[in-house]
């Protein structure tokens, strides 16, 4: 274990499990830890931008920095037979096929650290689950239970409050394509929703649709698959949720407690721990005061009680990857009766860190081929290369449903960018945080051991922080998001853990104090805030020594998003890719269903609303940006 995680605590950070030397040390000025001089070495193991490239998947800047690889298999990857564990491509990861869990390996156990690094298990992630009741001889059994959720129905049906802008989404173009579209629905009346699903709705505030639901529900409803991409915080979790339980209703589902082995009609799929639950509790909270149960199954729990809580029932099961494959691995679920099979986050699940789940999945015992299920993919994000690697899970005749500019960014959250180096950004952050006062913000940083760091350093500059990230037990991660929500803590120092689909009310600000790697992850990481409607800032800290191979991706986001892009930057960008297929200007509209690009056109319909169909140029504007 690294001495940097063993001791002391701060006023109200407290990572139990990884607790720092922070409070002891001037950090915030200080030669500690990754300030300027060991700055060096803690900046270069950790932003080695030339790492893990994701080979024939190129174009989008989509390489993996060794800490991206870390918190994406650790614990972003969320496999939970492997957290902490190091993934990269094709390791075989659980080696395949199920197992009963008494037979289950361990991972390796244990785990290298040096100071400079991240965990790598020593043996890699092979095989097995994450709780097998110490069978591995060296990890903890995991004890944490979460504690019960709230029965009473104003918990239940707490509201994230629409924004201003909410009447805007009306505006936003969407394109449809595929042969027999479904028509779209303009309320919530016109979906034909049975009368408890509809007093859910409206017990949750929801008084018309976004636009990813006016058009998600009738295709869903009418069992087509879908592959839907629309900005962040547009209410994609309603669009699959609504339709999927309105069918288990319709056809009279009801979870029994009879059965030995649960077989659930829907399973839903998402890459990290908390979004899963959140998943979990919008589909409690749509399916209240009806017999279909859902259930959810992720790692950092006792695995013992969420089998106890399958066994009383399961209609729809939400689960990460590596929890439910090894639920399904154990016997304690069976997949011969999934009829709603949902990706969110859809290209994190097809990237190269879970696309083996997902096969394995798929190919697991009784689960019905693509033919027999309905398959529905959403994300704000879908580069082409995942789209067509989608398709394998897919229907041929699968809908493409794109609500504005795939891949951008919500216009709603004004970005800012300031320049920066590795010696002033510190500084720079508190001086943000000073004007930001008790508004809650996200704070991106790159590494988990990064994110203690900074929190400790905020803590001690008396700004209530917390922090979530992959090195912390689930029990710790569940109570820095309480704390965050609650704005015990309005400052939350998170790596890319928490990019992804969290909802969090009123988060009215997002600082990238790193900027991530990869253009996606920039675009999900400031869609935490200006969510449904809401009006939100981000801003990102921008250091030319290790992120202007973004540069050209964030003036064409910053440009679709219709926002100002500062002239250095646009230098920044002109100057890493020279000016051959540089073009800041955005379009107003692309449709990016990858199967454009070739013969797909021709055999299918395509609709757009309410403006006209884009200009032929948009597609290789899209290329040139990305
Ligand atoms: N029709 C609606 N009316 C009012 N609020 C809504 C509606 N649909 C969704 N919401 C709320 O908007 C918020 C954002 O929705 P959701 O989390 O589903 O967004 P998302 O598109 O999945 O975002 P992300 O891409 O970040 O995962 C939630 O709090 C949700 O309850």
């Amino acid at each position: 274990m690294d001495d940097w995680e063993e001791e002391g605590t701060t006023p109200s950070f407290t990572p139990a499990s990884s607790t720092n030397e922070a409070p002891q040390r001037n950090f915030w000025n200080g030669d500690a830890g990754d300030s300027g001089k060991n700055g060096d070495t803690w900046n270069q193991s950790s932003r080695g931008r030339g790492g893990f490239g994701r080979g024939g998947r190129g174009g989008r800047g989509r390489g993996f920095r060794r800490s991206d690889q870390d918190e994406l298999n650790g614990d972003d990857g969320d496999r939970g037979d492997s957290e902490n564990g190091f993934r990269g491509r094709g390791r075989g990861g659980r080696g395949g096929g199920f197992r009963s869990g008494g037979e289950q390996r361990g991972r390796g156990g244990g785990g290298y650290r040096g100071r400079d690094e991240d965990i790598l298990t020593a043996a890699g992630d092979s095989g097995g689950a994450e709780n097998k009741d110490g069978a591995d001889g060296e990890r903890p059994k995991v004890t944490y239970i979460p504690p019960s959720l709230p029965e009473d129905e104003d918990s239940i049906f707490s509201q994230y409050k629409m924004g201003i802008n909410f009447d805007k989404y009306d505006d936003i173009l969407v394109d449809v394509s595929g042969t027999n579209l479904p028509p779209a629905i303009l309320t919530f009346e016109e979906a034909k929703l049975c009368e408890s699903l509809k007093n859910n709705i409206s017990r949750s505030g929801y008084v018309k649709p976004t636009p990813v639901q006016k058009y998600g529900l009738p295709i869903i409803s009418a069992g087509r698959d879908l592959m839907a991409c629309a900005q962040t915080g547009s209410g994609k979790t309603a669009a699959f949720l609504l339709p999927i339980l309105q069918q288990l209703m319709a056809d009279g589902v009801a979870a029994s407690r009879f059965s030995e082995i649960q077989e659930p009609e829907a399973v839903i799929v998402a890459p990290t721990r908390e979004l899963i639950n959140q998943i979990f509790q919008e589909a409690r909270k749509f399916a209240f005061g009806t017999c279909v149960r859902p259930v959810v199954v992720y790692g950092g729990v006792n695995t013992g009680y969420q089998m106890r809580e399958i066994q009383k029932g399961c209609n729809v099961l939400c689960g990460t990857p590596g929890r439910l494959l090894d639920m399904i691995g154990r016997g304690k679920v069976g997949m011969s009766k999934v009829r709603h099979l949902v990706l969110d986050e859809a290209d994190r699940m097809l990237d190269m860190g879970f696309e083996p789940d997902m096969r394995r999945l798929v190919a697991s015992p009784g689960m019905p081929p693509k033919e027999e299920r309905q398959t529905l993919m959403f994300s704000a994000t879908f580069p082409e290369d995942i789209q067509r690697l989608a398709a394998d899970f897919l229907k041929v005749d699968y809908l493409f449903v794109a609500v504005g500019v795939v891949g951008g960014a919500c216009a709603d959250v004004e970005q800012t960018f300031i320049q920066v180096t590795k010696f002033n950004k510190r500084d720079k952050l508190l001086d943000l945080l000073r004007t930001t006062g008790s508004e809650r913000t996200m704070v991106f940083v790159e590494t988990k051991r990064q994110a203690d760091f900074i929190a400790a350093c905020l803590c001690q500059e008396k700004l209530p922080t917390t922090s979530i990230h992959g090195d912390r037990e689930q029990r710790e991660r569940e109570k820095a998001l309480a704390d965050f929500r609650s704005g015990k803590c309005p400052v939350l120092v998170a790596t890319s853990v928490a990019s992804r689909g969290l909802d969090i009310p009123d988060v009215q600000h997002v600082v990238n104090y790193d900027l991530p790697n990869n253009i996606d992850d920039y675009v999900h990481r400031i869609g935490r805030t200006g969510r449904c409607g809401n009006v939100g800032r981000a801003v990102s800290f921008y250091d030319p020594d290790v992120d202007s191979q973004l540069a050209r991706s964030l003036v064409g986001v910053l440009s679709k998003a219709q926002q100002e892009v500062p002239s250095w930057l646009e230098e920044s960008a002109f100057s890493a890719h020279g000016s051959s297929s540089y073009n800041p200007s955005g379009r107003t509209f692309a449709s990016t269903d990858s199967r454009k690009g070739d013969s797909f056109q021709d055999r299918s319909s395509s609709a757009t609303t309410p403006a006209a169909a884009p200009p032929a140029a948009a597609a290789a504007d899209d290329e040139d940006w990305e």
